[in-house]
């Protein structure tokens, strides 16, 4: 199996319950949602998206010919010592083309492994911190996992929808856009009523940092 990457960083994981660890990001190229492409976004199944996946033209990124060369890129990006190795697979979707043997790279390197998914693709095996954020219209193929990190508001996906499912952390994020603001407030009244979902900021925007 080869891999798409768009970039590899390091930086500090910015959202969600593990937001302020430093964690190497190994974003993958493409995504089953949307193409990526401005002209296509109002068509598309997630019509919100934040991120730049296309391609592999990103700091760090490239096409890696098998799962040795990725997980020895990844490491080569981790700054600290052995203990505390960190990464986060995202994109895109990072679950068209996280596998098994990529996880097993990363376990033998000694890489806790947390992955950020729309939550439409099963997990392969090893994901250590399972992050889903499920988006309206998207049937969900996941029905549990570390933490389910709801970007709000989706009028088609509202957070009691999400309540049964076997998560052990609910958490909203404001969507972020020209009502980034008012969302921000809305979840904040959200999780005041309903104490079981908690707030998700987007830490790295507010700080600068990629
Ligand atoms: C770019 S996505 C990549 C991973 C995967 N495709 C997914 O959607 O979970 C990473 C995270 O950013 C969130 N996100 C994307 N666009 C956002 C926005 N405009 N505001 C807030 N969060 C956003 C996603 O919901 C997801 O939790
Ligand atoms: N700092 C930082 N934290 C993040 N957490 C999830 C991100 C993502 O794009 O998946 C992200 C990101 O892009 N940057
Ligand atoms: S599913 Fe994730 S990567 Fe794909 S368009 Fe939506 S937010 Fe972006
Ligand atoms: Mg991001």
């Amino acid at each position: 199996m080869s891999y798409a990457v768009k970039e590899i960083f390091l930086t500090l994981q910015g959202e969600g319950l593990q937001a302020g660890r430093a964690a190497v990001f190994c974003r993958f190229a493409g995504c089953n949602l949307w193409s990526g492409r401005e002209e296509d976004r109002a068509a598309a199944v997630c019509t919100f998206c934040d991120t730049d996946f296309i391609g592999t033209d990103g700091p760090g990124g490239g096409r890696f010919g098998d799962a040795q060369a990725l997980a020895g890129a990844i490491e080569a990006a981790w700054r600290g010592g052995g203990a505390e190795r960190l990464v986060v697979l995202t994109g895109g979707e990072p679950f068209l083309q996280v596998d098994a043997a990529l996880t097993a790279a990363l376990h033998a390197r000694g890489f806790r492994i947390a992955a950020e998914s729309n939550g439409t693709l099963a997990p392969p095996e090893g994901i250590d911190w399972l992050c889903i954020s499920p988006k309206a219209g998207a049937p969900l193929a996941v029905s549990g996992g570390d933490e389910l990190k709801l970007v709000f508001p989706q009028e088609q996906a509202p957070p009691a929808r999400f309540e049964a499912l076997d998560f052990t952390h609910f958490l909203l994020q404001p969507m972020d856009g020209p009502e980034r603001d008012a969302n921000t407030r809305a979840a904040i009244a959200f999780c005041l009523a309903h104490p079981r979902w908690r707030l998700s900021l987007q830490t790295h925007k507010y700080l600068g940092i990629p």
